[in-house]
C-alpha cells in the first residue's frame, strides 16, 4: 500500500552511449548517471539523481532543479521520457515514505560535476553497482533502467508502477509489486 502522505519525488536516469556494440534497444549499449550521496538522506550510498518536489514546482521543474543542483547539467524539458512510478513505503518509519515520478533522458546541457551532495558516477548497465546501492535497487533499477534505454532508443516502453515495501530496520526488502500498463499518473497531486 503507498500511503496518502508520501512525500513527492522525482528521479531522473541520464543515459549515454556505452560505446558497445549491439542491436538497438540493448541495454549494455547505455552508461547510467548515478550518484554517491555525500550527505543526508541515503548518505553513502549509490543513488539516483532526483530529489523532493517542492510546493508549487511541476515534477519536470522539480526534476530540472535538482539535476542542476546535484550534477550540475540543465536537461531540456523536451528531452525527458516518463518511465513510470516507484513508490517507496517505509512501514516503520511512515514519514519517510516517497512517491517517485521516473524519468529518462540521453541529452543535458553542460559537463557533469560533482556537487556537495553528489559524486557522480557513470555505470553500464550491464555492470550496476547493486552492493553500493540500497538493497531495493537490486529489485527494481535493472527493470526500470531497461525502459530507459528503449525510452531514449525511440521506443514507447509500457509505464511501470513498483511499490518497494522496506522492511521494519527501514532498509532491507520486505516486498516489492509490479503494475504494468497503467496511464504513469502523477502519484502525487500537480501543484
Ligand atoms: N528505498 C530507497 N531506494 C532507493 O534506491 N532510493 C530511495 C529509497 N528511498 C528514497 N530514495 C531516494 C528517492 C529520493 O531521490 C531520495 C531522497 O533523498 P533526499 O531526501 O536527499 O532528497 P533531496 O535531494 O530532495 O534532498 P534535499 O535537497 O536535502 O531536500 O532518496
Amino acid at each position: 500500500m503507498s500511503s496518502m502522505t508520501a512525500a513527492p519525488v522525482v528521479l531522473c536516469f541520464l543515459l549515454r552511449p556505452s560505446g558497445a556494440s549491439g542491436l538497438e534497444g540493448d541495454p549494455a549499449l547505455w552508461d547510467v548517471l548515478l550518484g554517491l550521496k555525500k550527505r543526508g538522506f541515503g548518505q553513502g550510498k549509490v543513488v539516483a539523481i532526483g530529489g523532493h518536489v517542492e510546493a508549487g514546482e511541476t515534477p519536470e521543474e522539480a526534476l530540472q532543479r535538482e539535476v542542476w543542483e546535484e550534477v550540475d547539467v540543465v536537461v531540456p524539458q523536451e528531452a525527458l521520457a516518463k518511465l513510470g512510478t516507484v513508490r517507496f513505503v517505509f512501514p516503520a518509519q511512515p514519514s519517510w515514505d516517497m512517491n517517485s515520478v521516473v524519468y529518462a533522458a540521453d541529452r543535458w546541457e553542460g559537463e557533469v560535476s560533482p556537487s556537495e551532495e553528489i559524486s557522480p558516477e557513470w555505470h553500464g548497465l550491464d555492470g550496476l553497482p547493486f552492493r553500493r546501492m540500497w538493497p531495493d535497487a537490486g529489485h527494481w533499477l535493472e527493470e526500470a533502467l531497461t525502459r530507459a534505454a528503449q525510452a531514449v532508443s525511440g521506443g514507447s516502453p509500457e509505464p511501470f508502477d513498483v511499490t518497494v515495501t522496506l522492511a521494519d530496520d527501514n532498509h532491507a526488502v520486505a516486498g516489492v509489486e509490479w503494475t504494468f500498463g497503467g496511464p504513469c499518473a502523477e502519484p502525487f497531486p500537480a501543484a
